[in-house]
């Protein structure tokens, strides 16, 4: 059984189901269709839930293979709607869940920073390590970093590790003991050594703060916890300012200070970011997050030295919004920073940002992570908010790769009931929205481009997982681009590029030695995905390969075929009278195009 479609660098698509291959994709495609139809219960009377016969979808995904057909559900080759929600599936979702697709980043502070913490992090769903270098210190990072080495090494996980850049931000010292203000108190931020809230004078870390602010200017703390409005500034450089709410507890200490509409005029990339930048060198981080990134000249500056490392920005500014097609040309994927974003601008505006922001990203194939106050109320208490739940789905419906955690898992109350609750959250609207849609449509023609929308479609026609063997990491991120309905499992032999895929959507990275032969390379990868849960005996898996240059000297440069996952003899080796039992893998040797 070989379902394959082959081409050398600038060869025509060639469609060659063989026999062997229908009988196979129909035995499971039968499977499935009577697996959802028996538990789901459900009137299937509507077209669009009509089962589709096993011939119709075999025959479906040669025509979807054979071009012309934008990217949809198993079998309908009708353009779905987006964030169609299919019962059937969502039902076989249920009873038998995939990986979850959503990525999720965790911020590691005092309560998450232990080795304990992290591995519970790690076993509940972490993706991805957040270093947020506006606090802790080098050796305290590098402790965190050396955690999540040892977590990969023992192979419970495959952790990346996103430094944070502090950033030109402006920020307030610290203070001497907390401050409780009423509504008419003034307050004086001053750049005057000393100021530590005595006298209620706080402190703060920019020398041009008062040039930035005018009379009548609201300064944010905090991204808007408290409001102050200016109302004089002296020539000592003293912004004094009236406190908007009736009595609160002044949270100052060492917090994010905007004033709205303006952003501070400070270097792009401090001399404090770049010691921070060659730590990161040093340790091996896979990402930077680069704070208040204004214009695409500082990503090309950062990226200049350091082009194994991916760079994404953080879109948290006034410039940066209004620079934002040109940022996102030049970055390798970007962050929603909500916190300072809903600070610079009126927080109305947000949602829309994000969804430019996301839309923009996955319009180029690159990762995007939603970030700031996802689950704020449980920085102190176990249960979230129902407007926080919404706010995760909402970002996982716009097809973020990953969304993430800050102060739930920095030094919150509850970073693992935080975390759970993001997973779960995550993975309820994934099952109630099976399709994504992709969102390029083969604009530029490449073919790794064409193939990775081909291969997504003939995957969620069949609804199979991908399989992806990967070098560089290019095609697995094509793959993710076009948000198939199931996982996509990359193999690598390179560490970093399995580092890297933790923040994309629907893949699963798995570190594997090649072979010098395709089909022992592909027969072991099958068995590891058997071994760990990813596949059963019988069920197809479309495998990709595609890039400049062949992995395997004789194979295609470009390749996908549907296989089988072979039965061990213990598993139900059901017959199927199109074509027998389901063969053992390998099948057949894939033969090179001439
Ligand atoms: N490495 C760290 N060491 C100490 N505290 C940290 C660390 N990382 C984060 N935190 C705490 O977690 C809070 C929330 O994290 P984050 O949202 O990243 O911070 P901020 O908004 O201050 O940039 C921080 O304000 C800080 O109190
Ligand atoms: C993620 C953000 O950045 P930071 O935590 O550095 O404020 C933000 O502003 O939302």
């Amino acid at each position: 059984m070989l379902c394959s479609i082959s081409a050398l660098q600038a060869k025509p698509l060639a469609v060659r189901p063989g026999r062997r291959q229908a009988a196979c994709s129909a035995s499971a495609a039968r499977r499935d269709g009577a697996a959802a139809a028996s538990q789901s219960g459900l009137d299937r009377s509507t077209p669009q839930q009509q089962p589709q016969s096993p011939k119709r979808r075999v025959e479906a995904a040669a025509l979807a293979l054979a071009g012309g057909v934008t990217l949809s559900n198993g079998g309908s080759l009708q353009a779905q709607p987006d964030m169609d929600i299919d019962t059937a599936a969502f039902q076989d979702y249920r009873d038998n869940p995939p990986a979850r697709k959503t990525k999720i980043v965790c911020t590691i502070g005092p309560t998450s920073c232990t080795r304990e913490g992290l591995f519970q992090l790690a076993d509940a769903g972490m993706s991805v390590v957040r270093l947020n270098m506006s606090h802790g210190d080098h050796a305290s990072h590098k402790a965190v970093v050396d955690l999540v080495r040892e977590y990969n090494s023992l192979g419970r996980g495959n952790l990346a590790v996103m430094l944070d850049t502090k950033g030109p931000e402006v920020r307030s010292g610290d203070l001497a003991a907390p401050l409780q203000l009423s509504a008419g108190d003034k307050v004086t931020f001053t750049i005057v050594e000393g100021a530590d809230g005595t006298d209620n004078r706080i402190g703060v870390n920019y020398d041009q703060f008062v040039d930035d602010a005018s009379v009548g200017d609201m300064l944010l703390v905090d991204g808007g916890i408290m409001s102050l409005q200016v109302e004089r500034i002296t020539d000592i450089a003293l912004v004094p300012a009236r406190c908007r709410p009736a009595r609160c507890a002044c949270r100052c200490r060492r917090r994010h200070l905007n004033i709205r509409g303006k952003s501070a005029n400070l270097p792009a990339i401090t001399d404090r970011d770049w010691a921070d930048i060659r730590f990161g060198i040093e340790v091996g981080v896979d990402f930077y997050a680069l704070s208040f990134v204004r214009d695409a000249a500082v990503i090309y500056e950062l990226k200049d030295g350091t082009s194994a490392i991916g760079v994404l920005a953080k879109i948290e500014s006034a410039d940066s919004v209004e620079h934002l097609e040109e940022i996102l040309d030049a970055v390798d994927g970007a962050m929603v920073a909500r916190g300072d974003l809903g600070a610079e601008l009126p927080v109305e505006e947000v949602p829309y940002w994000q969804s430019k922001i996301v839309q923009g990203c996955r319009r180029r194939g690159k990762p995007c992570i939603v970030a700031t106050n996802m689950l704020e109320s449980m920085i102190q208490n176990p249960t979230p908010t129902r407007a926080e739940v919404s706010d995760i789905a909402i970002a996982v419906r716009e097809g973020a790769d990953a969304v993430m955690l800050s102060g739930e898992t920095a030094y919150g109350r509850f970073p693992f009931k935080s975390l759970d609750t993001m997973t779960t959250v995550a993975r309820r609207t994934e099952l109630s929205m099976l399709k994504y849609h992709g969102t390029r449509r083969l604009a530029d023609q490449g073919l790794a481009e064409m193939f990775a929308y081909h291969a997504v479609t003939m995957a969620n026609t069949l609804k199979t997982s991908l399989v992806v063997f990967s070098r560089k990491g290019n095609m697995p991120a094509l793959l993710s681009h076009y948000r198939p309905d199931y996982p996509i499992y990359c193999f690598t032999e390179n560490e970093l590029v399995q580092r890297r895929m933790a923040l994309y959507h629907s893949v699963t990275a798995i570190y594997m030695r090649f072979s010098e032969q395709q089909e022992v390379t592909f027969d072991r990868a099958i068995g590891m995905l058997k071994e760990r849960g990813h596949a059963k005996g019988g069920q197809l898996v479309a495998i990709v390969q595609s890039g400049r240059q062949p992995i395997w000297r004789t194979a295609s440069t470009h390749a996908i075929q549907v296989r089988a996952v072979p039965q061990d003899p213990a598993e139900d080796l059901s017959s199927d009278d199109e074509g027998g039992p389901v063969a053992k893998f390998p099948i057949q040797q894939q033969q090179p195009e001439s």
